[in-house]
Protein backbone atom coordinates (compact mmCIF):
# COMPACT_ATOMS: atom_id res chain seq x y z
CA UNK A 1 0.00 0.00 0.00
CA UNK A 2 0.66 3.61 -0.54
CA UNK A 3 1.16 5.08 3.25
CA UNK A 4 1.31 8.47 4.35
CA UNK A 5 3.19 8.94 7.84
CA UNK A 6 2.20 12.64 9.57
CA UNK A 7 4.66 13.14 11.95
CA UNK A 8 8.58 12.04 12.25
CA UNK A 9 8.93 12.13 16.03
CA UNK A 10 10.05 8.71 17.78
CA UNK A 11 6.77 7.38 17.13
CA UNK A 12 6.19 8.35 13.34
CA UNK A 13 9.80 7.24 12.48
CA UNK A 14 9.48 3.84 14.48
CA UNK A 15 6.56 3.24 12.70
CA UNK A 16 7.35 4.00 9.24
CA UNK A 17 10.18 1.80 9.54
CA UNK A 18 8.02 -0.95 10.58
CA UNK A 19 5.19 -0.11 7.72
CA UNK A 20 8.20 -0.12 5.32
CA UNK A 21 9.75 -3.34 6.60
CA UNK A 22 6.07 -4.93 5.66
CA UNK A 23 6.87 -3.80 2.09
CA UNK A 24 4.71 -0.77 1.66
CA UNK A 25 5.82 2.42 0.00
CA UNK A 26 6.31 5.00 3.03
CA UNK A 27 6.26 8.75 2.81
CA UNK A 28 7.41 10.34 6.42
CA UNK A 29 6.44 13.96 6.40
CA UNK A 30 7.83 16.31 9.20
CA UNK A 31 6.97 19.92 9.48
CA UNK A 32 10.29 21.20 9.96
CA UNK A 33 13.17 21.40 7.13
CA UNK A 34 16.01 20.39 10.04
CA UNK A 35 14.34 17.30 10.81
CA UNK A 36 13.82 16.44 7.49
CA UNK A 37 17.22 17.14 6.94
CA UNK A 38 18.78 14.98 9.97
CA UNK A 39 16.80 11.83 8.80
CA UNK A 40 17.67 12.44 5.07
CA UNK A 41 21.09 12.80 5.62
CA UNK A 42 21.81 10.36 8.33
CA UNK A 43 19.05 7.90 7.68
CA UNK A 44 18.35 7.66 11.26
CA UNK A 45 16.77 9.84 13.77
CA UNK A 46 20.08 10.76 15.77
CA UNK A 47 18.12 12.20 18.79
CA UNK A 48 15.03 10.18 19.79
CA UNK A 49 16.16 6.45 17.82
CA UNK A 50 20.14 6.17 17.86
CA UNK A 51 21.17 3.43 16.21
CA UNK A 52 18.21 2.57 14.26
CA UNK A 53 18.61 2.77 10.66
CA UNK A 54 15.93 3.95 8.05
CA UNK A 55 15.54 2.14 4.80
CA UNK A 56 16.16 3.81 2.06
CA UNK A 57 12.37 3.40 0.82
CA UNK A 58 11.19 5.71 2.88
CA UNK A 59 10.64 8.82 1.35
CA UNK A 60 11.39 11.86 4.04
CA UNK A 61 9.36 15.04 3.01
CA UNK A 62 8.00 18.86 4.54
CA UNK A 63 5.62 18.83 1.86
CA UNK A 64 2.45 17.89 2.22
CA UNK A 65 1.15 16.97 -0.80
CA UNK A 66 3.58 14.58 -1.13
CA UNK A 67 3.20 13.01 2.28
CA UNK A 68 -0.82 12.64 1.52
CA UNK A 69 -2.06 12.79 -2.33
CA UNK A 70 -2.38 9.01 -3.41
CA UNK A 71 -1.95 7.38 -0.20
CA UNK A 72 -4.69 5.19 0.54
CA UNK A 73 -3.65 5.37 4.08
CA UNK A 74 -1.96 8.41 6.13
CA UNK A 75 -0.94 7.71 10.11
CA UNK A 76 -1.20 10.38 12.17
CA UNK A 77 1.24 10.64 14.77
CA UNK A 78 2.04 13.95 16.03
CA UNK A 79 1.55 14.81 19.43
CA UNK A 80 -1.87 15.44 20.33
CA UNK A 81 -1.23 19.58 20.85
CA UNK A 82 -0.68 19.40 17.05
CA UNK A 83 -2.88 16.82 15.77
CA UNK A 84 -5.77 19.29 15.27
CA UNK A 85 -3.47 22.02 13.55
CA UNK A 86 -1.84 19.22 11.53
CA UNK A 87 -5.07 17.65 10.66
CA UNK A 88 -6.21 21.44 9.42
CA UNK A 89 -2.89 21.87 7.40
CA UNK A 90 -3.18 18.42 5.53
CA UNK A 91 -6.68 18.54 4.57
CA UNK A 92 -7.30 20.26 1.42
CA UNK A 93 -4.80 17.26 -0.07
CA UNK A 94 -7.36 14.16 2.02
CA UNK A 95 -9.91 12.77 0.14
CA UNK A 96 -12.41 10.80 1.67
CA UNK A 97 -11.43 7.65 1.11
CA UNK A 98 -8.44 7.54 2.87
CA UNK A 99 -8.15 5.47 5.71
CA UNK A 100 -6.79 7.97 8.95
CA UNK A 101 -4.68 5.71 11.99
CA UNK A 102 -4.44 7.93 15.16
CA UNK A 103 -1.71 6.81 16.95
CA UNK A 104 -1.15 9.36 19.71
CA UNK A 105 -2.04 9.49 22.92
CA UNK A 106 -3.92 12.43 24.42
CA UNK A 107 -6.86 14.20 25.27
CA UNK A 108 -7.36 17.55 24.14
CA UNK A 109 -8.02 20.91 26.43
CA UNK A 110 -10.49 22.98 25.83
CA UNK A 111 -13.05 20.51 23.70
CA UNK A 112 -11.72 17.58 26.08
CA UNK A 113 -11.90 15.37 23.10
CA UNK A 114 -9.96 12.46 22.46
CA UNK A 115 -7.45 12.73 19.04
CA UNK A 116 -10.22 10.81 17.06
CA UNK A 117 -13.13 12.94 17.84
CA UNK A 118 -10.70 16.13 17.10
CA UNK A 119 -9.58 14.49 13.49
CA UNK A 120 -13.37 13.48 13.35
CA UNK A 121 -13.95 16.99 13.93
CA UNK A 122 -11.63 18.22 10.99
CA UNK A 123 -12.63 15.70 8.43
CA UNK A 124 -15.64 14.07 9.27
CA UNK A 125 -15.94 11.89 6.05
CA UNK A 126 -13.36 10.25 6.59
CA UNK A 127 -13.05 7.03 8.18
CA UNK A 128 -10.49 7.22 11.65
CA UNK A 129 -9.25 4.28 13.30
CA UNK A 130 -6.89 4.68 16.27
CA UNK A 131 -3.71 2.66 17.45
CA UNK A 132 -3.06 2.29 20.89
CA UNK A 133 -0.98 -0.22 23.46
CA UNK A 134 2.29 -1.00 25.50
CA UNK A 135 4.69 -0.18 22.75
CA UNK A 136 7.89 1.91 22.86
CA UNK A 137 8.95 3.52 19.74
CA UNK A 138 12.48 2.92 21.00
CA UNK A 139 11.70 -1.02 21.28
CA UNK A 140 9.07 -1.63 17.85
CA UNK A 141 12.19 0.27 15.75
CA UNK A 142 14.42 -2.16 16.31
CA UNK A 143 11.98 -5.49 15.85
CA UNK A 144 11.28 -6.16 19.58
CA UNK A 145 7.81 -8.41 19.55
CA UNK A 146 4.86 -5.71 20.39
CA UNK A 147 1.43 -6.41 20.39
CA UNK A 148 -1.23 -3.23 19.68
CA UNK A 149 -4.74 -2.74 19.48
CA UNK A 150 -6.80 -1.24 16.67
CA UNK A 151 -10.29 0.03 17.11
CA UNK A 152 -12.78 1.40 14.65
CA UNK A 153 -16.65 1.06 14.88
CA UNK A 154 -16.21 -0.59 11.01
CA UNK A 155 -15.32 -4.26 11.23
CA UNK A 156 -13.97 -4.29 7.70
CA UNK A 157 -11.61 -0.92 8.41
CA UNK A 158 -10.16 -2.54 11.60
CA UNK A 159 -9.45 -5.85 9.59
CA UNK A 160 -7.82 -3.89 6.75
CA UNK A 161 -5.47 -1.77 9.05
CA UNK A 162 -4.37 -4.82 10.91
CA UNK A 163 -3.07 -6.60 7.88
CA UNK A 164 -0.92 -3.29 7.39
CA UNK A 165 0.43 -2.96 10.31
CA UNK A 166 0.57 -7.10 11.32
CA UNK A 167 4.22 -8.72 11.23
CA UNK A 168 5.98 -11.63 13.07
CA UNK A 169 7.18 -8.80 15.24
CA UNK A 170 3.98 -6.43 15.79
CA UNK A 171 0.90 -8.74 16.90
CA UNK A 172 -2.19 -6.14 15.99
CA UNK A 173 -5.27 -6.93 17.84
CA UNK A 174 -8.65 -5.55 17.14
CA UNK A 175 -11.25 -3.82 18.98
CA UNK A 176 -14.47 -1.78 18.63
CA UNK A 177 -14.13 0.07 21.96
CA UNK A 178 -13.14 3.54 20.90
CA UNK A 179 -13.65 5.28 23.41
CA UNK A 180 -12.11 2.92 25.86
CA UNK A 181 -9.00 2.09 23.44
CA UNK A 182 -8.52 6.07 23.80
CA UNK A 183 -9.11 7.18 27.00
CA UNK A 184 -6.71 3.78 28.22
CA UNK A 185 -3.88 5.47 26.13
CA UNK A 186 -4.24 8.88 27.24
CA UNK A 187 -5.27 8.69 31.20
CA UNK A 188 -2.53 5.82 31.58
CA UNK A 189 0.21 8.97 30.60
CA UNK A 190 -1.46 11.03 33.79
CA UNK A 191 -0.71 7.98 36.18
CA UNK A 192 2.86 7.10 35.00
CA UNK A 193 3.77 10.46 36.02
CA UNK A 194 2.40 9.87 39.75
CA UNK A 195 4.27 6.41 39.08
CA UNK A 196 7.37 8.16 38.69
CA UNK A 197 6.69 10.79 41.08
CA UNK A 198 7.15 7.64 43.50
CA UNK A 199 10.18 6.17 41.98
CA UNK A 200 11.69 9.82 42.19
CA UNK A 201 10.78 10.21 45.86
CA UNK A 202 12.35 6.85 46.49
CA UNK A 203 9.23 5.17 47.69
CA UNK A 204 8.75 1.66 46.98
CA UNK A 205 6.94 -0.97 44.49
CA UNK A 206 4.25 -1.45 47.18
CA UNK A 207 3.43 2.50 45.90
CA UNK A 208 3.80 2.08 42.66
CA UNK A 209 1.77 -0.90 42.50
CA UNK A 210 -0.86 0.71 44.41
CA UNK A 211 -0.84 3.93 42.36
CA UNK A 212 -1.07 1.41 38.68
CA UNK A 213 -4.18 -0.50 40.37
CA UNK A 214 -5.89 2.09 41.74
CA UNK A 215 -5.22 4.52 38.80
CA UNK A 216 -6.68 2.16 36.56
CA UNK A 217 -9.82 2.37 38.78
CA UNK A 218 -9.73 5.72 37.50
CA UNK A 219 -8.79 4.87 34.39
CA UNK A 220 -11.87 2.47 33.66
CA UNK A 221 -14.66 4.67 36.12
CA UNK A 222 -13.95 7.10 34.07
CA UNK A 223 -13.93 5.42 30.54
CA UNK A 224 -17.29 3.61 31.63
CA UNK A 225 -18.99 6.18 32.27
CA UNK A 226 -17.91 8.08 28.77
CA UNK A 227 -19.27 4.77 27.32
CA UNK A 228 -16.43 2.50 27.06
CA UNK A 229 -16.69 -1.13 28.20
CA UNK A 230 -14.90 -2.26 30.96
CA UNK A 231 -13.77 -5.25 29.72
CA UNK A 232 -11.40 -2.94 27.36
CA UNK A 233 -9.06 -1.43 30.42
CA UNK A 234 -7.76 -5.31 30.86
CA UNK A 235 -6.38 -4.87 27.29
CA UNK A 236 -3.56 -3.92 25.67
CA UNK A 237 -4.42 -0.44 25.39
CA UNK A 238 -5.54 -0.30 29.32
CA UNK A 239 -3.83 -2.50 31.71
CA UNK A 240 -0.72 -2.99 29.28
CA UNK A 241 -0.02 0.16 28.28
CA UNK A 242 -0.35 1.21 32.01
CA UNK A 243 2.28 -1.81 32.60
CA UNK A 244 4.69 -0.12 30.26
CA UNK A 245 4.62 3.00 30.69
CA UNK A 246 4.47 2.93 34.70
CA UNK A 247 7.68 0.56 34.81
CA UNK A 248 9.38 1.21 31.56
CA UNK A 249 12.81 3.17 31.51
CA UNK A 250 11.79 4.48 28.00
CA UNK A 251 8.66 6.48 29.19
CA UNK A 252 8.97 9.62 29.08
CA UNK A 253 6.00 10.33 31.14
CA UNK A 254 7.23 8.22 33.93
CA UNK A 255 10.68 9.82 33.70
CA UNK A 256 9.38 13.46 33.50
CA UNK A 257 7.51 12.13 37.13
CA UNK A 258 11.04 11.13 38.51
CA UNK A 259 12.25 14.37 38.05
CA UNK A 260 9.68 15.94 39.65
CA UNK A 261 9.63 13.43 42.31
CA UNK A 262 13.26 14.44 42.94
CA UNK A 263 12.18 18.06 43.33
CA UNK A 264 12.37 19.52 39.64
CA UNK A 265 9.71 21.82 38.96
CA UNK A 266 7.20 20.99 36.10
CA UNK A 267 9.79 23.54 33.45
CA UNK A 268 12.93 21.78 34.07
CA UNK A 269 11.73 17.98 34.16
CA UNK A 270 10.46 18.74 30.53
CA UNK A 271 13.52 20.85 29.45
CA UNK A 272 15.74 17.17 30.62
CA UNK A 273 13.06 14.85 28.94
CA UNK A 274 13.19 16.56 25.48
CA UNK A 275 10.30 14.46 23.95
CA UNK A 276 6.40 14.82 24.19
CA UNK A 277 5.41 14.23 27.59
CA UNK A 278 1.60 14.23 26.82
CA UNK A 279 0.57 12.94 30.56
CA UNK A 280 1.18 16.75 31.26
CA UNK A 281 -1.19 18.08 28.41
CA UNK A 282 -3.71 15.09 29.63
CA UNK A 283 -4.16 16.13 33.13
CA UNK A 284 -6.37 18.75 33.07
CA UNK A 285 -8.58 17.58 30.60
CA UNK A 286 -8.75 14.15 32.45
CA UNK A 287 -9.76 16.24 35.89
CA UNK A 288 -12.55 18.37 33.73
CA UNK A 289 -13.74 14.81 32.65
CA UNK A 290 -14.05 13.70 35.90
CA UNK A 291 -16.05 16.67 36.91
CA UNK A 292 -17.84 16.61 33.85
CA UNK A 293 -19.27 12.84 34.03
CA UNK A 294 -18.90 13.45 38.51
CA UNK A 295 -16.28 10.41 39.03
CA UNK A 296 -13.97 10.86 41.52
CA UNK A 297 -10.73 10.37 40.22
CA UNK A 298 -8.45 11.54 43.22
CA UNK A 299 -4.79 10.26 42.03
CA UNK A 300 -5.41 12.24 38.93
CA UNK A 301 -6.24 15.11 40.96
CA UNK A 302 -3.38 15.02 43.30
CA UNK A 303 -1.23 15.04 40.14
CA UNK A 304 -3.03 18.35 38.59
CA UNK A 305 -1.97 20.09 42.18
CA UNK A 306 1.84 18.82 41.86
CA UNK A 307 1.78 20.01 38.45
CA UNK A 308 0.28 23.18 38.33
CA UNK A 309 -0.43 24.01 41.31
CA UNK A 310 2.58 23.78 43.33
CA UNK A 311 1.74 20.82 45.91
CA UNK A 312 4.74 18.68 46.93
CA UNK A 313 4.94 15.57 45.46
CA UNK A 314 5.49 14.05 49.13
CA UNK A 315 1.92 15.68 50.46
CA UNK A 316 0.26 14.65 47.72
CA UNK A 317 1.43 10.92 48.58
CA UNK A 318 0.18 12.14 52.42
CA UNK A 319 -3.13 13.39 51.11
CA UNK A 320 -4.01 10.05 49.02
CA UNK A 321 -2.96 7.91 52.10
CA UNK A 322 -5.42 9.82 54.59
CA UNK A 323 -8.37 9.66 52.37
CA UNK A 324 -11.67 8.38 53.97
CA UNK A 325 -11.64 4.75 54.31
CA UNK A 326 -13.29 2.88 51.05
CA UNK A 327 -14.43 -0.82 50.18
CA UNK A 328 -11.97 -1.96 47.16
N1 LIG B 1 7.34 7.47 21.50
C1 LIG B 1 6.60 6.41 21.77
O1 LIG B 1 7.13 5.37 22.18
C2 LIG B 1 5.13 6.43 21.55
C3 LIG B 1 4.47 7.61 21.36
N2 LIG B 1 3.11 7.59 21.21
C4 LIG B 1 2.40 8.83 20.99
O2 LIG B 1 2.74 9.35 19.73
C5 LIG B 1 2.64 10.78 19.75
C6 LIG B 1 3.92 11.37 19.22
O3 LIG B 1 4.94 11.08 20.14
P1 LIG B 1 6.48 10.95 19.75
O4 LIG B 1 6.68 10.60 18.35
O5 LIG B 1 7.07 10.03 20.75
O6 LIG B 1 6.97 12.45 20.04
P2 LIG B 1 8.44 13.05 19.91
O7 LIG B 1 8.63 13.97 21.05
O8 LIG B 1 9.42 11.98 19.66
O9 LIG B 1 8.35 13.90 18.56
C7 LIG B 1 7.57 15.00 18.45
C8 LIG B 1 7.51 15.39 16.97
O10 LIG B 1 6.41 16.27 16.82
C9 LIG B 1 6.61 17.05 15.71
N3 LIG B 1 6.10 18.40 16.00
C10 LIG B 1 6.50 19.25 16.96
N4 LIG B 1 5.80 20.41 16.87
C11 LIG B 1 4.94 20.25 15.83
C12 LIG B 1 3.96 21.09 15.25
N5 LIG B 1 3.71 22.31 15.71
N6 LIG B 1 3.26 20.60 14.21
C13 LIG B 1 3.49 19.37 13.72
N7 LIG B 1 4.41 18.53 14.24
C14 LIG B 1 5.12 18.97 15.28
C15 LIG B 1 8.09 17.07 15.41
O11 LIG B 1 8.27 16.50 14.14
C16 LIG B 1 8.71 16.20 16.49
O12 LIG B 1 9.67 15.33 15.97
C17 LIG B 1 2.33 11.16 21.21
O13 LIG B 1 0.94 11.35 21.33
C18 LIG B 1 2.74 9.93 21.99
O14 LIG B 1 1.99 9.76 23.18
C19 LIG B 1 2.39 6.44 21.22
C20 LIG B 1 3.01 5.25 21.39
C21 LIG B 1 4.43 5.13 21.56
O1 LIG C 1 2.62 5.31 24.94
C1 LIG C 1 3.75 4.94 25.12
C2 LIG C 1 4.11 3.52 25.20
O2 LIG C 1 3.04 2.68 24.88
C3 LIG C 1 4.83 5.96 25.31
O3 LIG C 1 4.82 6.40 26.61
P1 LIG C 1 5.71 7.68 27.02
O4 LIG C 1 5.14 8.82 26.20
O5 LIG C 1 5.53 7.85 28.47
O6 LIG C 1 7.11 7.37 26.60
Amino acid sequence: MNIGVIGSGSWGTALAILLSNNGHQVTLWTRFREEAEMLENKREHVKNLPGVRIPEGIRITTQVQEAVSGKEILVFAVPSQFTRSTAELCKPAIGKDQILVNVAKGLEEGTLYTMQEVINDVLPENRVVVLSGPSHAEEVARGIPTSVVIASHQEETVLTVQDVFMSENFRVYGSHDLIGIEMGGSLKNVIALAAGVSDGLGYGDNTKAALMTRGMAEISRLGVAMGAKAATFNGLSGIGDLIVTCTSMHSRNRRCGILIGQGASLEEALAEVKMVVEGVYSAKAALELAHKHQVEMPIIEQVNLVLFHGKSPREAVFDLMERDKKFE
